[in-house]
């Protein structure tokens, strides 16, 4: 209420920003779906223009929907657009520490945005210590051995992968996944309650149910980041320790000059920007390798193309990362995967610290500013025919995103859908090898196909139903995926025993006490998340069923999102990052 009766009035010679007319002190929050949110966003862009402001319960939010205007912004202005906004649900985020990609503006930040990238750098020059390779050859033989399981398989490559790369082990895999969506619960728009009903976070914490399970869920997170930096200096100590994010922190500590020595900071919250980026690369990754099992069933021409590139250029080999400058086309799916269906539809807001004026419209201070990645990449004058799957738009010198050398480009580096400015993503090396590798090898080692059922008729794919948190993952879906030859089964399992070998050698170095944090984890699993992370039933209508088996779901489940749909509800699901 203060907020609204607080209004800024307009400085002279400026206007406002257009944008759909809200009810006092609400705002506009009533039509807002609490689903898809971004389909709302993206439709009021077309309305009402590529920048444009809605109310919230007194909060501004500036939606924009076009990359040279976020750039403008967000990039030529960062001095007074690189804050964060606070999240109701976690109210300390600005300050604590604890999530770097979080954080306000503040020395804190800047402090841990730099280790951040040394240790990804450093890991990078070693190509990341082939961990993406390891974990992709083990997920495509899980893949091959039961395909229904898809989503299991996936997120079981994306954080043993990440977990290699924080802490040299793949085994706190697990637990993370459990943390991890935990958080993304704790932190969407449209998760926890406290985020769309802002006030809620000042109900006490003995009875509130949401700051009760937030807290379980961090201390939790603690001890598990605090048990795998024990075991990495135990293993340090041993001289066995595996190369890792943690690793080249402590080694950085060991330089022998001091001002080195200083710079990365304390070991504790080494521990928080090293358990960042292992819930970073746990959270988003998944999305993109869903989204090109859903492309390919929708798009067969692109697969056919895809390992016809592999199939000539590799003479039957399956990629490797050493193979990137050989396979554009391979480089171009990934990119156009992201766009087709970006990862974070709203884009992380941004928080504009002064009162600014753009093209004339008046921005107030405190405003908070979204990068629309899903209006972003539908700007056709960038994006011809944009809802259209076409890696061909990278490849090809008629299309405005063509970009010379192709030995090069297409490539992650720069692209929209990983933010602007001071606060662009850091982890573009891991996202770029990860869905490299799993993209070429699925294309490598299978046909994935639309189901048929038992009359021989196509199980119908969504189009673009995807689940309603910060990161959006497609729902559950039918398909086959189909080893292309019997060589490439057997090479499968040789690659897979390969991987297996190691990760026996690795399990018996992992100490008891990680273990223990895996067994809590899992007694307490709440099977809330893994229905808003991928499998979620929120429409009265629709029936799904958690089953693996592909059988029973035929014919159990009626097939969601059939055409894009926005459905209104009574409570929406925006908002309060205010
Ligand atoms: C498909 C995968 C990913 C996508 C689409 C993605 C996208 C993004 C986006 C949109 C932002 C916000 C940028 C902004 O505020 O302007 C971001 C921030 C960030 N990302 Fe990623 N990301 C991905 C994977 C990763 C991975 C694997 C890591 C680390 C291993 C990572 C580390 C970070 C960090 C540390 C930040 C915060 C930067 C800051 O606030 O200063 N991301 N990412």
């Amino acid at each position: 209420v203060n907020r609204y009766l607080n209004k800024k009035k307009l400085p002279p010679a400026t206007r406002p920003l257009p944008g759909p007319t809200g009810l006092p002190f609400i705002g506009r929050v009533h039509d807002v779906p609490a689903e898809g949110t971004w389909l709302k966003f993206y439709e009021w862009s077309k309305k009402y223009g590529p920048i444009y402001q809605t109310e919230m319960f007194g909060s501004v939010h500036v939606w924009i929907s076009s990359e040279k205007i976020a750039h403008d912004l967000l990039s030529k202005r960062a001095a007074i657009y690189s804050d964060r906004p606070l999240i109701p649900n976690l109210p300390d985020n600005r300050t604590s520490g604890d999530y770097l990609a979080l954080l306000g503006r503040t020395e804190t930040w800047k402090r841990q945005r730099k280790l951040c990238s040394h240790l990804m750098h450093t890991s990078a020059l070693d190509s990341l210590h082939s961990y993406p390779t390891r974990e992709r050859d083990r997920f495509l033989y899980l893949m091959c051995q039961d395909p229904g399981k898809y989503l299991e398989w996936i997120e079981q490559f994306t954080s043993r992968t990440v977990s290699r790369l924080s802490w040299g082990t793949a085994h706190p895999a697990q637990v993370l996944r459990h943390t991890t969506f935990g958080l993304l619960e704790t932190i969407s728009p449209s998760g926890a309650l406290p985020n769309v009903v802002s006030f809620l976070r000042h109900v006490p914490e003995a009875i509130s149910p949401w700051k009760k399970k937030e807290k379980a869920r961090h201390q939790l997170e603690e001890k598990l980041f605090r048990a795998n930096v024990d075991y990495v200096k135990t293993m340090m100590a041993e001289k066995q320790a595996e190369p890792s994010f943690i690793r080249t922190f402590f080694e950085s500590k060991e330089s022998p000059d001091e001002k080195e020595r200083a710079k990365w900071g304390e070991t504790t919250e080494a521990m928080y920007v090293v358990g960042l980026m292992a819930i970073a690369g746990a959270l988003t990754i998944g999305s993109p390798i869903q989204t090109y099992l859903l492309a390919m069933c929708h798009y067969p021409e692109w697969q056919r193309k895809l390992q016809e590139e592999i199939d000539t250029v590799l003479e039957g080999r399956c990629p490797q990362w050493d193979d990137r400058e050989r396979l554009p086309l391979l480089r171009a799916v990934v990119k156009e995967v992201i766009r087709w269906r970006p990862p974070v539809p709203t884009g992380i807001p941004h928080a504009v610290e002064k009162d600014d004026i753009y093209d004339g419209y008046f921005i107030p201070s405190g405003a908070t500013i979204h990068a629309l990645e899903w209006g972003i990449t539908r700007d056709e004058s960038m994006y011809p025919d944009a809802e259209s799957f076409n890696p061909r738009r990278w490849l090809d010198p008629s299309y405005p995103t063509y970009r010379e050398p192709l030995t090069q480009y297409p490539n992650l580096n720069g692209f929209s859908q990983f933010g602007f400015g001071r606060r662009t993503c850091q982890g573009i090396p891991v996202v770029e090898q990860d869905l490299f590798l799993t993209m070429g090898g699925m294309a490598w080692a299978f046909n994935i196909t639309k189901k048929r059922d038992a009359a021989g008729l196509e199980v119908p794919v969504h189009w673009n139903d995807y689940t309603p948190l910060l990161i959006a993952k497609p729902t559950r879906f039918l398909f086959d995926a189909c080893p292309r030859s019997e060589d490439k089964m057997a090479r499968m399992h040789a690659m897979f025993e390969a991987a297996k070998e190691e990760d026996e050698a690795d399990a018996e170095a992992f100490c008891d006490q990680v273990e223990i944090i895996s067994q809590q984890a899992a007694a307490d699993s709440d099977s809330d998340h893994d229905f808003l992370i991928n499998v979620r039933d929120s429409s009265p209508e629709v029936e799904v069923k958690l089953s693996s088996t592909d059988d029973e779901m035929i014919g159990s489940e009626k097939v969601k999102g059939l055409q894009p749909k926005i459905a209104a509800l009574p409570i929406p699901g925006m908002w309060a990052w205010a």
